[in-house]
């Protein structure tokens, strides 16, 4: 960790867009080629931030290991990576939900339900809580696939618009949570660092879409 220098890890990929469009309202001068360059690491001319483009699951490891100080992730991974990080700001982009889904009138004919899905933790620690005991199937993508093909009794997976739901058939059975990307910082680096990332907080706090602070 540079002490002088503000790392920021940004998640590539779908929340990238929110992610940079937040930064500059925010006053960031993220450079013009920031969304389409292939480098995956870019200094700011004029301020002390170096921003590491990461794989949006990966963000909290970079930050919980201090090779970011700060990063942007969805609650989703968070919750499911268990990461040691403060959880400092709901920055309200990205926003979806996390959802049971389904054939609809589906009944299994399993003694255990089968549940696909990318968030093994989320989807556990929700059955658990209901005092059901389920089968696990942890899959990375296409989860909408596996009821459909008789994989699964149902699904925990993401809903934003509902369109993949639609096109496949299928309906959401519950909801779980709300979803939206959050500003994390690693510990250490907030002990180090502290008036530098509470500037960036306030400044993140002030251009967020109905963002609320809160250190988890
Ligand atoms: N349909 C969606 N609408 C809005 N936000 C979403 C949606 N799907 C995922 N997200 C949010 O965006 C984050 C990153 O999603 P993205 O699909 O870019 O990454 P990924 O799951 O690693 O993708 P891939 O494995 O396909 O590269 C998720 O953690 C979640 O918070
Ligand atoms: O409600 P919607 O707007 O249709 O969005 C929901 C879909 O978006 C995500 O998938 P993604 O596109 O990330 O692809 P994946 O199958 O690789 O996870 C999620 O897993 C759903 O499949």
């Amino acid at each position: 960790m540079n002490d002088s220098i503000i790392t920021i890890a940004m998640p590539k990929g779908r929340i990238f867009g929110d992610a940079c469009n937040l930064l500059r309202r925010a006053g960031f001068e993220l450079p013009a080629a920031f969304e389409t360059a292939r480098r995956l690491i870019i200094d700011l001319d004029d301020e002390p931030f170096r921003f590491i483009l990461a794989k949006p699951v990966d963000v909290p490891t970079y930050v919980e290991y201090g090779a970011a100080d700060i990063g942007i992730a969805g609650k989703d991974v968070l919750l499911e990576s268990g990461r040691d990080v403060y959880e400092m700001v709901d920055l309200g982009i990205s926003r979806c939900h996390m959802a049971v889904a389904g054939l609809p009138n589906h009944s299994s004919k399993r003694p255990y339900l089968q549940i696909a899905t990318k968030y093994p933790k989320i989807a556990s620690e929700f059955y658990r809580k209901r005092g059901e005991q389920i089968d696990l199937i942890a899959l990375n993508g296409s989860i909408e696939l596996a009821p459909i093909v008789g994989l699964a009794d149902a699904i925990v997976d993401i809903v934003s618009t509902g369109q993949t739901l639609r096109e496949n058939g299928l309906v959401e059975y519950a909801k779980l949570m709300d979803i939206s990307s959050r500003l994390i910082v690693n510990p250490v680096s907030y002990r180090l660092k502290k008036e530098a990332i509470d500037r960036i907080v306030s400044r993140m706090i002030a251009s967020a879409e109905g963002s609320t602070i809160g250190m988890d």
